[in-house]
């Protein structure tokens, strides 16, 4: 994950120095004033300097680049084995041969009963759902990976590598002179300059050793080196003092309520908003049993007990329930299956731990909208004018029927569900509804750009539309989303902020844009906690687990613009350690009496993602570790030392949830600056983000266009594309509650609602 020196050459091979002058990217300082010098996996984006400035590079052994630091921190854990004096390096046969018989080993697999439709396993299941040609590919990648891990964990183990070395990538073994290089990833040729971006995130950047950066499929980045046990790929199941960490099912319980805390500023069409931009910039994948994508399952017919160890697939972690447990003892659940994410092979084919995968464009790109991949792209596409295929139910468009039996789970033959570029977006039908949105604009700038252009051809008109709907939405997130999360001070720090006028100049050829598995797996699932039990319309109460994978109701000929109405009427819940009910007890239940518990799987997940405790996150921000749980608040400090040993122990999404929110945003510190730091990423790692000029960014909009694309927001998107029956007006400002002071609803009529002016775009 460091930098090479290698890397910053140019296409031509131009020498290091002579890049890092012409492209003014960088500051060269060859050891660092006051400040440490560490690799870059060490200093996130966050702490590297004080006002976030262009990196500072400096000299590490063996001819990489690593960061000056502001920290001065060395964030990795603390060093307890001696370390050995050589470590060979290259990888002898013998290691070669056994990590080739366990992988075998494990590849023979477990019998075991499929997992039946219709039940809450086999809908999350569907989370990660592919095509059934993804299914083999992700199949055929995900044991590539799991080859290189096995071989790194084999290696580490027999020489005893220090697991610090194997955090830090710091083991320089090549497997590309083993017979193992097959299973790394090649980098993607780009050839010429591609006007628009791709469909797979492919040739972002301009330097060709890094044309995969940010991809669909590549692994996801960390902030912090991994926690795992191994160094390699073992989750953390251990306190700091050695016994055993509480299950995430009895931190759940113990620390997660439902209690109906509506905010008093924000709707519910932010929450919603923000789960779209969940599914556009990660998709992590779970370890299939076969290539045909068969689900894995951990416990036992009805969740009685955890499968004994000989029974159990290699990628299972699962969670015991208590069996007093307040909910699940009920029904004689002991057990949540949990199936861990399945790997990815990375470009540097380096030994290493492993790297979670994910399977969408880590770009802010709308690829639920589009698509990750060419393939699925042309499935959506008319081919004709530029638009994207739509069902039109008498009158009304939604999304296109999918023929696929599995999109819903549902064992209720005739579910009709919805197609998109996102294999979640049944998920919940509050999602179906933004998604359509985006569609709809789709369709509804393809046509206005059609009738300014007679002469324009479907390719043009489909990728100008997406140029524009793309830009909409990464307007609407810097500009209305993003501050409303996160504050107007890390907006300020992060440098965040859309530009009034002008093009932005933020873009660094040096930010990785890839998603990192802090923010998937803990800080952007803070939205969870925002998630209201019930949908209220008309008369009508909806729980949501009626509505996941049920879309039903959207053939409702009112049904569209009342939910957009709902959604904004509707107070989101505040993000703390209320989590409806409807998510920690009956997620995905379909008719079952119970359903999974998604905060337990929250915590799961982040131990299967190798995040390191809260506290390690609260040292990357400067601020003190805890020392004890008598620092929190009383009702928090008992509650959490009721689950764990010491407060090395938080897992990052508990620790996260329970600060009080920051001053002018909804999530507390922590996740404030990983998300801030995400969408840094996501702006200045992405050469087509819609503020560059043609220097930058090859589909550069021209300044009078760039203007219009300015007056986008959130309020406008939905009247232009609502059904006009029962909805005619929106808030002003499209994610606060329209009563809040300063903020009323307006018809979608009235002009201080601006309006994108097309025109800009007339050949
Ligand atoms: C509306 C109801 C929602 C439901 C039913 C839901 C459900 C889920 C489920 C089942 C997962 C996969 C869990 C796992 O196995 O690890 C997940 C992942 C995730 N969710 Fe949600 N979610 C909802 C809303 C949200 C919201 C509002 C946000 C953010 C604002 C969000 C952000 C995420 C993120 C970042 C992930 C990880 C994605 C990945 O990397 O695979 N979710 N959600
Ligand atoms: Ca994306």
């Amino acid at each position: 994950l460091s930098i090479r020196k290698n890397d910053l050459n140019g296409v031509e091979g131009r020498s290091h120095d002579a890049d890092v002058a012409k492209s003014g990217l960088l500051k060269m300082c060859k050891t660092c004033t006051s400040v440490k010098c560490v690799p870059q996996i060490q200093c996130p984006a966050h702490v590297r300097m004080g006002d976030h400035e262009k990196p500072q590079i400096c000299d590490l052994p063996a001819g990489k680049f690593g960061y000056c630091c502001e920290t001065g921190q060395n964030h990795t854990a603390p060093q307890n084995k001696a370390r050995r004096a050589t470590i060979p390096s290259f990888l002898p046969p013998d290691v070669l041969e056994e990590a080739r018989k366990n992988f075998e080993h494990l590849m023979h697999g477990v019998v075991q009963m499929p997992v039946l439709r219709g039940h809450p396993d086999f809908t999350h299941g569907i989370v990660f759902q592919s095509t059934p040609k993804e299914d083999l590919h992700n199949f055929a990648l995900s044991n590539s990976a799991l080859e290189l891990v096995i071989a790194s964990q084999v290696f580490g183990k027999k020489e005893q590598v220090p697991v610090d070395d194997l955090i830090t990538n710091n083991v320089p073994i090549q497997f590309s002179k083993t017979p193992l290089a097959q299973h790394c990833q090649t980098r993607p040729i780009c050839l010429g300059r591609h006007h628009f971006r791709s469909m797979d995130g492919t040739c972002n950047n301009p330097l060709p050793q890094r044309s995969h950066w940010g991809a669909a499929g590549q692994p996801m980045e960390r902030l912090l080196p991994p926690a795992y046990e191994d160094g390699i790929w073992t989750p953390r199941a251990h306190s700091s003092d050695g016994t055993a960490l509480s299950s995430a099912r009895e931190i759940s319980s113990a620390l997660f309520t439902d209690v109906h805390r509506p905010h008093p500023k924000y709707n519910q069409l932010i929450m919603q908003f923000g789960q779209l931009l969940a599914h556009d910039v990660s998709q992590s994948a779970s370890v299939r049993l076969d290539e045909n994508g068969g689900l894995v399952q951990c416990c036992s017919p009805g969740g009685k007990s955890i499968l004994p160890p000989e029974k159990r697939h290699f990628a299972c972690l699962p969670i015991p329930v208590s069996e007093n447990d307040e909910f699940y003892s009920a029904f004689g659940v002991r057990c949540l299956n949990l199936v861990r994410l399945s790997l990815a092979p990375s470009a540097d084919c380096q030994l290493g731990y492993g790297k979670q995968r994910s399977k969408v464009t880590h770009f802010l790109d709308a690829s639920p909208i589009y698509g990750s991949n060419e393939a699925s792209a042309r499935d959506l596409r008319t081919f004709h004018g530029g638009r994207l295929h739509m069902f039109n139910d008498f009158g009304r468009d939604l999304l296109p029927l999918t023929s696929d039996k599995d999109a819903c789970g549902s064992a209720d033959p005739g579910n009709t569900c919805f197609k998109s570029g996102d294999g979640r977006t049944n998920q919940i039908i509050s999602l179906i509804t933004l998604q359509i949105v985006f569609a709809r604009e789709h369709n509804r700038v393809a046509d206005i750009l059609a009738e300014l252009n007679p002469t324009a051809n479907d390719e043009w008109l489909y990728q100008e539309t997406r140029r524009i709907v793309i830009a909409e939405l990464q307007h609407i997130t810097y500009n209305e989303y993003l501050p409303a999360i996160i504050g107007s001070q890390q907006m300020k720090r992060f440098r965040l902020m859309p530009h009034r006028q002008g093009y932005s100049t933020d873009y660094n050829v040096d930010v990785n844009p890839a998603i990192t598995n802090e923010f998937s797996g803990a800080a952007f699932r803070m939205g969870h906690s925002s998630v209201d039990g019930k949908f209220r319309i008309h008369d009508e109460v909806i729980n949501i687990p009626d509505v996941m994978f049920n879309p039903s109701r959207m053939r409702k000929r009112e049904f569209y613009d009342d939910m957009l109405q709902t959604l904004y009427t509707q107070p989101m819940q505040q993000v703390d350690s209320s989590i409806t009910q409807g998510l920690s007890r009956f997620l995905f239940r379909g008719h079952s009496p119970f359903g999974l518990d998604l905060a337990a799987i929250n915590i799961q997940r982040g131990r299967d993602q190798g995040l390191r405790s809260y506290n390690d996150y609260l040292e990357v921000m400067g601020a003190p570790k805890l020392k004890h749980f008598g620092q929190l608040p009383k009702d928090i400090g008992e509650k959490l030392a009721r689950v764990y040993r010491t407060p090395d122990d938080i897992d990052l999404w508990v620790g996260g949830l329970l600060e009080k929110a920051v001053e002018d945003g909804i999530v507390g510190i922590t996740f404030a600056e990983i998300i801030a730091d995400q969408f840094a990423r996501f702006k200045h790692g992405d050469r087509y983000y819609y503020e560059y000029n043609d220097k930058v960014n090859p589909a550069a909009f021209r300044p009078a266009q760039l203007q219009e694309v300015r007056k986008a927001t959130i309020g406008r998107l939905i009247c232009d594309n609502a059904d006009h029956l029962t909805l005619h007006s929106v808030p002003l400002a499209g994610f606060v509650l329209a009563d809040y002071p300063g903020n009323r609803l307006i018809s979608c009529d009235d002009s201080n609602l601006p309006t994108v002016d097309l025109n800009m775009w007339r050949a």
